[in-house]
């Protein structure tokens, strides 16, 4: 069996990071993580149960509490709260223009990276490694992973992508994405590379050509230990 291989990709929202790194890590036959989906998942659960989001200490409770489920098959990854899946709801606005509120609270951001370190361990044990991303795992939650990237692009860019995958105008998804990073840039940084993490800038390259620019790092970083022949999935 070979080395485990834990890929760690930040950035801010729109650069591809999801899509990608799914594909990625369905290519490389490694776990799949998506952290802003577990951030997303409390702040529905905190919906769910009429916590306030003013009351910081409630909202850090019940993520010490609630029972988040993370399956990480990148062919099909599933978000539940004990038996109740909830993959669509966390993507709907009521959740959207609420997450942040979750996720710059560092209490709860210290829960996530306890929960966060678990299903990388998780990954790499059941799946040889996972491909992991969010706003501050190279930093944070894994600054030790074999492969850490930053995926950056324009404004333009990531509005246009965010607008055409909502089905809206990209002027209304300046709020979702342009002031939500701003907010969340308060807590962690992921608009420019710590020591180490190489940038993969997709402003002007397509999804194919973004995924083979991480499969590039990746084999750059580890060598013949990783085989790039497997077709994705
Ligand atoms: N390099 C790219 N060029 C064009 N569109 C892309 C690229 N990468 C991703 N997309 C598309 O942009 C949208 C946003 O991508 P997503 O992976 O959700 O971004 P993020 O996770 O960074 O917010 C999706 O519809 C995705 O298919
Ligand atoms: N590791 C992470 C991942 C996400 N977050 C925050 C940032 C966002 O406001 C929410 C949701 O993240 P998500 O990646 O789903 O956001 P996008 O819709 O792709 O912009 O969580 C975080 O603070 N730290």
């Amino acid at each position: 069996m070979s080395k485990p291989l834990v890929v760690a990709i930040d950035g801010p929202s729109g650069t591809g990071k999801s899509s990608v790194s799914k594909a990625v890590a369905k290519q490389l036959g490694l776990a799949y993580l998506d952290t802003g989906a577990m951030y997303r998942a409390l702040a529905w659960s905190c919906l769910d149960v009429a916590i306030d989001f003013d009351d910081g200490s409630a909202v850090a409770e019940h993520s010490r509490t609630f029972d988040l489920r993370m399956g990480m098959d990148p062919a099909a990854p599933t978000v539940a709260v004990g038996t109740r899946r909830i993959d669509r709801e966390i993507r709907e606005d009521a959740v959207t223009s609420v997450v942040s509120r979750v996720a710059t609270n560092l209490d709860v951001r210290a829960d996530m990276l306890t929960r966060q370190r678990a299903l990388i361990a998780e990954g790499v044990q059941h799946s040889g490694g996972v491909v992991a991303e969010g706003r501050d795992i190279t930093t944070v939650v894994a600054p030790d992973a074999d492969v850490r990237i930053l995926m950056t692009a324009s404004e333009e860019a990531r509005m246009a992508r965010r607008s055409r995958q909502l089905r809206v105008s990209a002027e209304s998804t300046r709020s979702q994405i342009i002031d939500r990073d701003r907010t969340d840039s308060t807590v962690s940084q992921f608009t420019t590379a710590a020591d180490g993490v190489v940038t993969v800038d997709t402003s002007h390259i397509d999804f194919r050509q973004s995924v083979a620019a991480v499969l590039h790092v990746v084999k750059e970083a580890v060598g013949g230990d990783v085989d790039l022949s497997t077709p994705a999935g």
